[in-house]
């Protein structure tokens, strides 16, 4: 982190996900005085921020340039930063679907990249981010990577490249899962008689506090869920509706997660 402090740290598109991990390393104890954000459209955030280097001349060798654009908008974005490859500045990409391939092509294939998939509990510093390199990537980059990433939650090592359009569907849009879970359970809970807001705090609640027991407890999800079942009670009135094997969650999350990464495979074919 040192080195991401003294040499700084680039990140190229700063919007919802950039955003989300620079308020966590910021938060984290990262000078604004050491980043610098290259976007068009800077948020009223990011102009707020005192000392940071926004829209200004980037350094001539950064530690690291984090790739936060769409991956509609690479071909557009990245050249401009085509002097920085095959050197050494780590390249950081968050971008879904965008093979390490197409940046060696973009940058030079002498070029440090690490993909990353991370996902927006960033912002809390509950993230998680899966990340794998090419062979210009050493340990020492993975493990700057792995540094930096920590700053905003849990990082797990792919065994290659080829389970990134999995980890993609799995939990870098799995948050959204999450919260419309949250969404359907409040408005669920309003069509059994309650108030909107006392419906939505209760689910809030519930899915942070199972969130959080599933990842506190010795016990699996699979026993947590037991653990919540009655014979004959409610929840199991509940369970034989979302446990149905052709219309309940495995069903029905089996193909969400196949779309995401079907979607992941055909951003990474252009
Ligand atoms: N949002 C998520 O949950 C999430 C999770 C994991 C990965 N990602 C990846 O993160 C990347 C960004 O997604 P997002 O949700 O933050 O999108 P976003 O639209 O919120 O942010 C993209 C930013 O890029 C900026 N931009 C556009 N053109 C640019 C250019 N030429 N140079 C520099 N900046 C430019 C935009 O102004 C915008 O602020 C995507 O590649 C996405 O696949 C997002
Ligand atoms: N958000 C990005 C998308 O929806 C990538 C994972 C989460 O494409």
């Amino acid at each position: 982190m040192d080195q991401v402090k003294s040499r700084g740290l680039v990140l190229l598109g700063c919007g919802k996900m950039g955003s989300a991990m620079l308020e966590g390393w910021l938060s984290d104890g990262l000078p604004t005085s050491s980043v610098w954000v290259n976007d068009p459209y800077p948020s009223d955030w990011l102009k707020s921020l005192d000392g940071l280097n926004l829209n200004t001349q980037i350094p001539e060798n950064p530690a690291i340039v984090l790739i936060a654009v769409k991956p509609q908008m690479m071909a557009r974005a990245l050249p401009s930063l085509k002097a920085l490859g095959n050197g050494t500045t780590l390249f950081l990409s968050v971008a879904a679907g965008t093979p390490i391939s197409a940046y060696e092509g973009m940058l030079g294939d002498k070029t440090p990249i690490i993909r990353a998939m991370p996902n927006t509990p960033a912002a809390i510093g509950r993230g998680i981010t899966a990340i794998c390199g090419n062979d210009h990537a050493p340990d020492a980059h993975l493990s700057l990577a792995t540094a930096l990433l920590s700053a905003v939650g849990q990082v797990v090592r792919l065994e290659g490249e080829h389970q990134m359009d999995a980890v993609t569907a799995v939990s870098g849009s799995g948050p959204a899962y999450v919260f419309h879970l949250i969404e359907a359970l409040a408005a669920a809970g309003v069509r059994q008689g309650l108030p909107e807001a006392l419906a939505l705090q209760l689910a809030k609640a519930t899915v942070g506090g199972a969130g959080a027991l599933a990842e506190a407890a010795d016990e699996d999800p699979a026993q947590l869920r037991v653990n919540v079942t009655s014979p004959g009670g409610t929840t199991a009135a509940a369970l034989s509706v979302l446990m149905d094997e052709t219309t309940g969650f495995p069903d029905l999350l089996a193909r969400a997660v196949k779309a995401a990464a079907d979607r992941s495979k055909e951003l990474a074919n252009g």
